[in-house]
């Protein structure tokens, strides 16, 4: 069974049609990105699966009892609200320190555990938010735009970074990025959306296919081929922690937020005093 289904599905916001007619699932354990021009309707789409918006049209249907982990494109933090990384990690669901400790060590930031919130730069409070969405075991991880400011080799390192955490946890994962390169050759799939899907398919398929390339261009190639040449080279642990592994501050410049869902899924909208954008 799929873990989310979505079934013609339109939305309006605004008087405006955002979305029409999509249809898609996600599959357990399998890492999806969604790819589209700014404006395309992405993060409308991940607000549906996750259940914090109710289409106009269609329907959308989870796997019962489906723990969804969220990490939305911005994080609001009041500057006057004292809120240590430690606390974040215990809103809303309060998790031992010993969990919060090994999420923390596990999305590379273990020695920032007593820093403030505030005081994170955008790559650091990327995996803090990171850290937080797999202290909810989630079967689904969905990260809006995680490789926004990244470089093609930060991009490349991120994408192993996710597929060490599908390995490990065994979830599925639902990405966005609106700026399709490196990103696309580690995923089993890719949905190309532009108010409706255009075309999905293994990346190498997208990348070739007319609509894709309407959108796009042709250029997509030679980041796919930088990605492999590189990705061959990989998988040793230590290799990996050299070449690829976390670094603080190579992340987002623009931080990433996220707004974990609770241990049962959908309600990830905006609270705890932090908020989704
Ligand atoms: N609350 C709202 N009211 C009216 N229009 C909205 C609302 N939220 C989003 N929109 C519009 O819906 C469209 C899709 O927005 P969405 O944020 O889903 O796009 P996106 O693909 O994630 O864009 P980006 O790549 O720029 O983040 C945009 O035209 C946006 O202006």
């Amino acid at each position: 069974m799929s873990l989310v289904a979505l079934e013609r599905v339109g939305v309006s916001l605004g008087g405006r049609r955002v979305l029409e007619g999509v249809s898609l699932a996600i599959e357990p354990g399998e890492i999806v990105t969604v790819v589209g021009p700014n404006g395309s309707g992405k993060t409308t789409l991940m607000r549906l699966v996750i259940g914090a918006l109710t289409p106009s049209e269609g329907r959308v249907l989870r796997a019962p009892g489906l723990t969804v982990g969220y990490v939305p494109q911005k994080l609001h933090v009041d500057p006057g609200l004292p809120l240590s990384v430690r606390r974040f990690l215990s809103l809303p669901r309060p998790v031992s320190r010993a969990e919060a400790a090994g999420a923390l060590e596990e999305a590379g930031v273990g020695h920032l555990a007593g820093r403030q919130m505030t005081e994170l730069s955008g790559g650091q409070a990327q995996r803090v938010m990171l850290a937080r969405a797999l202290t909810a075991r989630p079967q689904l991880l969905i990260l809006d735009e995680p490789t926004q400011g990244l470089d093609q080799q930060g991009s490349a390192a991120f994408y192993r970074q996710i597929e060490e955490l599908r390995q490990r946890h065994g979830c599925a994962i639902l990405l966005v990025s609106h700026d399709l390169h490196v990103v696309m050759a580690a995923t089993d799939r890719v949905i190309c959306l532009n108010g409706h899907v255009c075309c999905e398919g293994a990346p190498a398929q997208v990348a070739s296919a007319p609509e894709y390339r309407a959108l796009f261009g042709t250029g997509t190639q030679g980041a796919l081929a930088l990605y492999r040449h590189e990705h061959d080279h990989g998988h040793d642990h230590a290799a990996h922690a050299h070449a690829h592994g976390p670094e603080d501050g190579a992340a987002d410049a623009r931080g990433l937020a996220l707004d974990a869902a609770g241990p049962h899924g959908a309600g990830a909208g905006p609270g705890t005093g932090t908020g989704a954008s």
